[in-house]
């Protein structure tokens, strides 16, 4: 057991009540999950400002309390501790709580709009190919030298990310690769964090139903690389128009990475197909099996973050070559007798949209047809909606508007908004069909022998929420039952 004076090392105090020598059982910022010696952090939140619950952790046994302000009444025998910032300190409180993980093994953070996932996948994957006993933070999953544990967001909290860092270390993991998410940044979940590097892929549209404007999206993106230390390696996307932005402030190694300009790690693409990507990458040509411009852009980045870490190019690129990319991104199948091409994908941006039905575009060999099923999620930026309906249209023959969990909203709402913005051909192109499985199933029934069918937006995704309830729902079996049932 750690003091409380301890795990309170680094975290900018303002006054203290109480004994700081006693030992909490366990850090909460969560007064539901307060047990009895338990830690309490209040921590001003979105909905709800956890100095509400403070007396309710006392009450269930809390010990101590940290809070930006303290109760007017206090508990005798309780320490109370008040601090400057709270998310801040939960997370430096976390980190030394848990021995700083981070500190024990090399850290990479990824952010950006897009990316995230397969990037963060692929260096997890590389650097196991490579012989290290590695730990992964995503979407999709966290994964500690093989063994998966659930994700429930893309960076968890400050207490759950440390104590993940912190079974990585128990299992011997050299390195740990996780996505850095905005919410992330600007809730401080990553404070505490020492990061050997820092990786970014791309920013536009998205979440600016948090962030409110796309300046300040930008402005907590960059958040993270102003804070690298100086030892720490910065890569960033060189043809992305924030790119250099982004590490304008950071006392971390700049490097770039580029398909257009001369950069550190410069690619250029040779072929791209359904097989893959065959690219140059520092002039040593390689083949790739994933597929398209886009993912040239997060090998690239791979590539740079292995080269920083130390690692021997050319063995680099040949353990590279070899892998696939994360689930549910740019997942394809052909079905058996009418050889038509089932894509699931993960885009659920205007921006990842756009990227994936242009490189269905390049795809192509004749004239089959594109349809794309597609929806946008409820509680969640709104402004996108109708943009992602657009670019649906136009870059498709077909368009079916979808649910893509609706969560508190009524579904048929969503698909007005996503229908608001069409142009006079976009209206001509689409029809909506708020059940997904239905959606999927009339893409099956309107397509002819070889066309092509992007379900897009739910990628890896094993559940459709529907007012706080998560019905189980997976595109790519959809999709397998929709070939089957009909025959195609
Ligand atoms: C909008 C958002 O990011 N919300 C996150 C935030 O919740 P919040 O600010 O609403 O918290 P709150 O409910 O206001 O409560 C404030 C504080 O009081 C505490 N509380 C609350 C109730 C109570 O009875 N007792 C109590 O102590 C809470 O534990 C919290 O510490 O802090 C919580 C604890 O860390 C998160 O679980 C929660 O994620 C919600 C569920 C969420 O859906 N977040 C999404 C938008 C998100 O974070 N997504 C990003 C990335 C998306 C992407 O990659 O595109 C992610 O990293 O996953
Ligand atoms: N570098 C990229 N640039 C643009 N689009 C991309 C890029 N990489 C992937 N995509 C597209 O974005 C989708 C999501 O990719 P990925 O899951 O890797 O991103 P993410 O940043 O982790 O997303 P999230 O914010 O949901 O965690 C993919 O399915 C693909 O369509
Ligand atoms: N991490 C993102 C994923 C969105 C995926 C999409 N399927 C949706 O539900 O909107 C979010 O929570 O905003
Ligand atoms: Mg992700």
């Amino acid at each position: 057991m750690t003091s409380l004076q301890d795990i309170l090392y680094g975290v900018s105090i303002r006054s203290v009540q109480g004994n700081l020598l006693t030992e909490p059982k366990d850090l909460q910022i969560d007064s539901r999950k307060i047990v009895s010696g338990s830690c309490f952090i209040a921590i001003k939140g979105v909905q709800a400002d956890g100095h509400q619950f403070i007396e309710k952790a006392v009450a269930a046994g809390a010990g101590s309390v940290i809070a930006e302000v303290l109760p007017a009444e206090l508990k005798e025998g309780v320490v109370y501790v008040q601090v400057a910032d709270s998310s801040v300190a939960a997370g430096v409180m976390a980190s030394n709580f848990y021995g700083q993980p981070s500190s024990k093994l090399k850290l990479v953070g990824v952010t950006g709009t897009n990316g995230k996932t397969t990037v963060a996948t692929l260096l997890y994957k590389l650097f196991t190919s490579l012989g290290y006993d590695c730990g992964l933070i995503s979407t999709v999953n966290n994964v500690i030298a093989g063994e998966v544990i659930e994700a429930t967001h893309t960076t968890p909290d400050a207490i759950q990310l440390q104590a993940l860092l912190k079974r990585m270390v128990d299992k011997g993991c050299r390195y740990a690769f996780m996505e850095v998410s905005s919410h992330a940044i600007h809730q401080n979940r990553i404070a505490g964090l020492e990061f050997a590097g820092g990786m970014f892929t791309n920013i536009t549209h998205d979440h600016l139903d948090y962030h409110k404007t796309f300046d300040e999206y930008i402005r907590v993106k960059k958040k993270f690389f102003d804070e690298l230390p100086a030892s720490a390696f910065a890569i960033s996307n060189l043809d992305d128009k924030r790119g250099m932005v982004m590490l304008q402030n950071t006392v971390a190694s700049k490097q770039y990475y580029s398909l257009r300009s001369m950069a550190e790690f410069k690619g250029k693409i040779l072929e791209n197909g359904l097989t893959g990507l065959l690219m140059t990458i520092n002039d040593q040509e390689v083949h790739f099996r994933l597929i398209g411009e886009f993912n040239a852009y997060n090998l690239l980045a791979v590539y740079g973050a292995a080269v920083n870490l130390g690692e021997d190019k050319q063995e680099v690129l040949e353990c590279l070559s070899k892998l696939s990319g994360a689930e549910g991104r740019f997942d394809y199948q052909v079905s058996p007798v009418d050889k038509i091409i089932g894509i699931v994908d993960y885009a659920h941006t205007p921006d990842a949209l756009l990227n994936v039905l242009k490189t269905i575009k390049q795809l192509k060999q004749g004239e089959e047809k594109v349809i794309t099923v597609v929806g946008c999620g409820g509680d969640r930026d709104k402004t996108k909606r109708p943009i992602m309906g657009q670019v649906a249209c136009e870059f498709s023959d077909k368009a079916i508007f979808t649910s893509d969990n609706p969560r508190s909203e009524d579904p048929e709402a969503i698909l007005r908004d996503m229908e608001a913005d069409l142009n006079s051909a976009a209206r001509r192109k689409y029809i909506s069909i708020a059940d997904r499985r239905q959606a999927i199933r009339t893409a099956f029934s309107l397509a002819m022998p070889g066309d092509i069918i992007l379900v897009a937006g739910k990628g890896h995704e094993h559940y459709q929420e529907i007012k706080g309830v998560k019905h189980h729902f997976n595109d790519k079996e959809e999709m397998e039952r929709v070939i089957r049932e009909l025959g195609r």
